[in-house]
């Protein structure tokens, strides 16, 4: 296995009461990666992060984290070295933040200093005396990823991480995860957001019906998929379709040549067209 493998998963069946959730998902994920995993309700998510941090057991095939089999995680030395946020990643609605925070570092032997140095990574410097109730969903989220990553995890589970949050609070998520990403940690998230997968994921893989259709980068799957067409929007306002060949190029070098292109676009699917080629479903 190589040595900057940090999670491995090979040819893993997981079935609940005889009824198949995952069917021969393999993938890995190398130390600093973040990693997408896509698919649309019920497609085995949750059941993908439950197994990978030993919630759950699975029929057959193997998984390996930080080298060591997933039943390790069992023994919290190891699970120290994650942070999981799910749907159910709750707080105490009555305490304030600084307490739900208190009572992890208590949880995890994290000296209270943490909490400030941890707010103020997520956007919350000074709102640590408020009540959890009276905050709004994105930043209750903030707290809660706050948690997660109380401990400095090294690599990070998260569920749908911004499922339900109003574009700001989103784009928030998405630059501390981006910036935790960079100070080293790897990630693995799950998402029905194409758009998100696009922005923060170094590779995705597409979930259907507990299988893997398809793993890349975002780029090189859009770059494959394409249909190879370049659209011309014209000075007088008229678009043209042009292939990307011999022919496409003289029709734009006659375009230039006449002052009239006024820019120039490839049509490059987005991956929510690539998921619904592939699996003929949409995302919803
Ligand atoms: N504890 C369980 N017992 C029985 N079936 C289960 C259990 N957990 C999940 N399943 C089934 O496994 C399949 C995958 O579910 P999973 O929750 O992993 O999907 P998901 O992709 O996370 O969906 P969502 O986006 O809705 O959370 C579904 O058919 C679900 O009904």
């Amino acid at each position: 296995m190589d040595m900057s493998e940090i999670i491995n998963v090979s040819n893993v069946h997981k079935e609940f009461d005889g009824k198949r959730a995952l069917d021969d998902l393999s993938f890995s994920i190398q130390s600093g990666e973040t990693f997408g995993f896509l698919g649309p309700s019920g497609s085995g998510k949750t059941t993908t992060i439950k197994l990978l941090t030993a919630q759950e057991g699975y029929q057959s095939g193997s998984i390996q984290v930080f080298g060591r089999a997933v039943e390790d995680l069992k023994d919290p030395k190891l699970m120290r070295r994650v942070g999981v946020l799910t749907d159910n990643s709750g707080l105490y609605e009555r305490l304030t933040v600084n307490a739900n925070l208190q009572l992890y570092c208590q949880l995890y032997s994290v000296p209270y200093k943490r909490i400030e140095e941890v707010l103020h990574e997520v956007g919350l410097t000074g709102e640590e005396s408020k009540v959890v109730s009276k905050l709004s969903k994105g930043m209750r989220q903030r707290v809660i990823l706050a948690r997660t990553i109380l401990h400095k995890p090294e690599l990070l589970f998260l569920d749908e991480p911004t499922s339900a949050l109003d574009p700001v609070s989103t784009e928030r998520i998405h630059r501390i995860l981006r910036t935790l990403n960079e100070e080293g940690t790897t990630i693995f998230l799950t998402t029905h957001d194409m758009y998100e997968a696009e922005r923060i994921c170094d590779r995705v893989a597409f979930l259907n019906k507990g299988h893997i259709q398809l793993q890349g980068p975002p780029r090189e799957l859009r770059v494959s998929h394409s249909n190879s067409s370049i659209t011309l929007l014209l000075k007088d306002g008229r678009e043209q379709l042009v292939g990307n060949d011999h022919e496409g190029a003289e029709h734009i070098r006659e375009v230039i040549a006449n002052q009239q292109l006024a820019s120039v676009h490839s049509n490059e699917p987005s991956l929510g067209d690539i998921f619904a080629r592939v699996t003929g479903k949409e995302l919803f």
